[in-house]
C-alpha cells in the first residue's frame, strides 16, 4: 500500500508547486482558462496521463474554472503518487496559460 508523506515532505513538494495548496489531506489547484472548451481540453489531457499512471485526481469543472484535487483514496491522504500527478497536471495547465 502507498505510504503517506510527512508534512515536511509535502511542504517540499509544494515548494516546487507554488500554485498548489494542501487542503484537507489533498493537493489542490484551482485553474482558470479562457473558456469551457479549453478547460475540457485540459481535463482530457489530464485524464490520459491519470489513466497511464493508474492514479486519478478528483476534478470539479465549472465553465472555465477547474479544481484538481490529488490524494490517494486508499490511504486517505497525500503520497508520492499525488506529488507526481500534481507535477504532471501543473505542466499541462502551465502549457495552456
Ligand atoms: C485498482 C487501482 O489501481 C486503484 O483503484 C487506484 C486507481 N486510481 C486511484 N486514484 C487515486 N487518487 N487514489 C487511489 O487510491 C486510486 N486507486
Amino acid at each position: 500500500m502507498a505510504e503517506l508523506l510527512s508534512d515536511p515532505e509535502i511542504g517540499k513538494a509544494l515548494g516546487r508547486l507554488p500554485r498548489w495548496r494542501l487542503v484537507e489531506g489533498g493537493l489542490v489547484l484551482v485553474a482558470e482558462f479562457a473558456d469551457f472548451a479549453t478547460a475540457i481540453r485540459v481535463v482530457n489531457r489530464v485524464a490520459e496521463l491519470a489513466e497511464r499512471a493508474d492514479h486519478h485526481p478528483d476534478i470539479d469543472i465549472r465553465w472555465n474554472k477547474v479544481t484538481f484535487r490529488c490524494s490517494t483514496h486508499t490511504v486517505n491522504g497525500v503520497t508520492a503518487k499525488d506529488t507526481a500527478l500534481a507535477t504532471e497536471i501543473d505542466g499541462v495547465v502551465s502549457a495552456v496559460d
